[in-house]
């Protein structure tokens, strides 16, 4: 493990803080004192506990929530990103429109932001094939699987344009197979299209399957971001090799 020279980032987050409003007087912070910064095109992992604050901390980058206090400043890669951020969420049923086919799905953000039909199609044809859904573009999302919809939800996203995905959790609800799938194609799309990922988990070995960095959340109230390991092993990566589970050993101290 190395430590990690923090340059050109894409984002950087000082003393954040985050209360709810609580029927006590007493003031409960769900993230206290959270510093962190992300490089451009860098895979990044939030591990932690159930209910550290992670989503918080997701939404709050995200745009979805406000912090109450500190820094959060987003830096843009250039400015050939349509979009600052794209947000994928752990069930795609909740955000893909059932009424639509796959391609009109992929298709929608386009469509509202006028796109010219010829430059439409091209782009949802591309990320249609980077997202592993070729054949099933007349497909409505009743009739594809979990881990399809996850790839659409991916591709719909991407069409988009963003400089950094935010992923709450999108394998969660998957099988293990599915997961593990996902998870590879997962690091194709991004080691094709350079985006920054931020990637909430709890699970250790999804982490180590995936991130460049590992940032390790204490249990809440007041939880900040206590541990950070740079993973350096290559792509793709074998659950079974002995530096992976000696990462592995590693990050589980944490929780044990
Ligand atoms: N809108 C809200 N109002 C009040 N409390 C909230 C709100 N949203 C989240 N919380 C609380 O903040 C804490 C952190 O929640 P959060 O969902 O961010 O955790 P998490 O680490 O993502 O959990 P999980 O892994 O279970 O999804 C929890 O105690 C939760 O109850």
């Amino acid at each position: 493990m190395t430590v990690i020279q923090e340059k050109s980032p894409s984002i950087v987050i000082r003393g954040m803080s985050k209360t709810f409003l609580e029927d006590t007087s007493e003031t409960v912070y769900v993230l206290k004192d959270v510093d962190l910064t992300i490089k451009h095109g860098e895979f990044y992992i939030l591990l932690g506990p159930s209910g550290c604050g992670k989503s918080t901390l997701l939404n709050i980058i995200g745009g979805f929530l406000d912090k109450t206090d500190g820094q959060l400043d987003i830096h843009r890669a250039n400015s050939n990103h349509d979009s600052n951020r794209g947000f994928i969420f752990q069930s795609a049923d909740s955000v893909l429109f059932p009424w639509l086919t796959v391609e009109e799905n992929v298709e929608f953000g386009l469509k509202m932001k006028k796109i010219p039909l010829a430059e439409r199609k091209r782009i949802v044809q591309s990320y249609i094939e980077l997202a592993g859904l070729s054949g099933h573009h007349h497909k409505f999302p009743s009739e594809i699987s979990g881990g399809m919809k996850q790839r659409v939800q991916l591709a719909r996203v991407l069409a988009n344009n963003p400089d950094i995905l935010l992923m709450d959790e999108p394998f969660g609800a998957l099988d293990a197979m599915t997961r593990r799938t996902m998870q590879k194609e997962l690091i194709r799309i991004w080691q094709e299209t350079n985006k920054t990922v931020i990637f909430v988990t709890h699970d250790i070995q999804e982490a180590l399957m995936l991130g460049q960095r590992i940032g390790i959340m204490s249990v809440g109230p007041s939880s900040k971001i206590t541990s950070m390991y740079e993973i350096d092993l290559p792509y793709p990566r074998k659950i079974t090799s002995p530096d992976f589970n000696h990462y592995y050993e590693i990050v589980q101290s944490h929780f044990d």
